[in-house]
């Protein structure tokens, strides 16, 4: 079954004074139309993609060798990574399948330099049936970058020749990847320069580990693509990207600087990741209104049905108004299990025997959201008919574009992130790399001048 759906029913709360009431969206049909015209004039890299296919061909061509070894490791981090893990754990849960009747990669990805992490990973494969894919669009992350040449050291440490074992997804021309890919002639694919990190999981940085697990790629970029016709519709009732945005916005400005995304389901969580470094990269920013330092952002919150109904929910009914909370539905599990009818003596058991877990887990979403309305807490429900590559694919481009009108009403730039760099140049500097010496004297001066406070 193709194609997401939606419910914005308790986005609305007419007899409360801070809640949205549905008239109130005419008001902004004329805006959203104008956004929608300026991102499509602006044609952002990501906007292109579903279309854009030309790199796609590169990514089939090397469909038998990547699916030849028996482990496939990604090396990346934030938008190198997460949209890979969003990708095999919702499309590939098993991380064991069958494409073509013939079994392909264990897929593993390495994003974070924990040692223990790292050294897990590790453990569970032969370097002489790996490949590692190094994806990073600058070609510098210090993160991909140490995971990189510790791979590297370990290809060389068994004799292996690295044009056999690494492909590099990086910039078509820049980055430190792309100039060892020319000199020793290792495979690389291109990360076009007009699409974000956060936005690329469409691009060969998502697609390639996806191939390499028997997803179906193709279907991906169809959602994608159904998505985009459904995202450009001016008229607001029928776009969901354009209303989910908007009354995001609207309830930002009213103090709900929180967006809490909860999946009530396993394999859909790790959307919620890929979706966090989104919303927080590209709306969380500071900027300066003639003089007056501004700083915005909705802080996106992960959240797990049914789980969390015994961890944050409580806060989420009766804290502060400060959240608005998007459910994400699967209406048809692949497997599911009967609760078997034992214990039928004790009535506060014998009433699951004979339900299965799947209609306890969304009676249990009903419940939850039943709670939140009765609370006067916003919430709504971006529904998964089931989980396949077509509805994953609608799912990334409705939050991409989401992101992109978003942006727009908070009058912000969505694609860039210069709060990160601080926190990486103090790393350079304080790892000694060349050029951040007098850096690295300034950061230890200030911080032996601050008076300690240690337990
Ligand atoms: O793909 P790269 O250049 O290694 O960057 C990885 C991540 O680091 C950032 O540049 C900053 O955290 C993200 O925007 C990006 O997704």
């Amino acid at each position: 079954m193709k194609g997401l759906k939606f419910d914005f029913t308790n986005m609305f709360f007419p007899n409360i004074e801070k809640g949205i009431k549905q008239e109130e969206l005419i008001e902004y049909e004329g805006k959203i139309a104008e956004i929608i015209d300026e991102i499509l004039n602006e044609k952002p890299g990501f906007v292109k993609l579903p279309q854009d296919t030309k790199f796609l061909d590169k990514i089939l061509d090397l469909q038998d060798w990547i699916q030849s070894f028996e482990s496939f490791v990604v090396l990346g981090i934030g938008g190198s990574a997460l949209g890979n893990i969003a990708l095999q754990t919702t499309l590939n849960p098993l991380n064991y399948n069958y494409m073509k009747n013939r079994k392909t990669p264990k897929i593993f990805i390495i994003d974070n330099v924990d040692p223990d992490f790292v050294a897990s990973i590790l453990d569970q494969i032969d370097p002489h049936t790996t490949l590692f894919n190094v994806i990073s669009k600058s070609g510098t992350t210090a993160e991909a970058m140490s995971n990189y040449l510790i791979a590297r050291g370990i290809i060389e440490s068994y004799g292996l020749d690295p044009k056999e074992h690494i492909i590099f997804t990086t910039d078509p021309e820049n980055g430190i990847l792309r100039k060892i890919s020319k000199e020793e002639g290792i495979k690389t694919l291109e990360i076009p320069p007009e699409v974000g990190g956060r936005f690329s999981v469409l691009t060969p940085v998502g697609l390639l580990s996806a191939l390499a697990g028997g997803i179906d790629i193709i279907d991906l970029l169809n959602g994608a693509k159904s998505m985009l016709d459904k995202v450009i519709n001016k008229n607001l009732k029928e776009n969901p990207a354009a209303l989910n945005a908007l009354l995001h916005f609207l309830y930002y400005k009213k103090g709900y600087n929180i967006s809490v995304m909860m999946p009530y389901s396993n394999k859909l969580l790790l959307l919620a990741d890929w979706y966090r470094q989104l919303w927080a990269e590209s709306l969380g920013k500071k900027y300066n209104i003639n003089g007056e330092i501004v700083n915005v952002g909705q802080t996106p919150v992960k959240a797990l049905g049914a789980t969390d109904q015994h961890s944050q929910v409580q806060l989420y009914n009766e804290g502060p108004d400060d959240k608005v909370v998007t459910f994400l539905k699967l209406e048809k599990f692949e497997r599911d299990i009967k609760i078997p009818k034992v214990h039928e003596e004790y009535s506060a058991l014998s009433y699951l025997g004979g339900k299965t877990l799947s209609e306890l887990l969304n009676t249990e979403l009903f419940g939850t959201e039943y709670a939140l309305t009765e609370h006067g807490k916003p919430n709504m429900k971006v529904i998964f008919p089931e989980i396949n590559s077509f509805n994953v694919g609608e799912f990334f481009f409705l939050y991409e574009f989401q992101t992109a009108i978003m942006a727009k009403l908070l009058e912000i730039n969505a694609y860039d992130q210069p709060g990160v760099e601080l926190g990486k140049k103090v790393t350079y500097a304080l790892m000694g790399r060349e050029g951040y010496e007098e850096f690295a004297k300034e950061v230890n001066e200030k911080v032996s001048k601050k008076e300690k406070f240690e337990l």
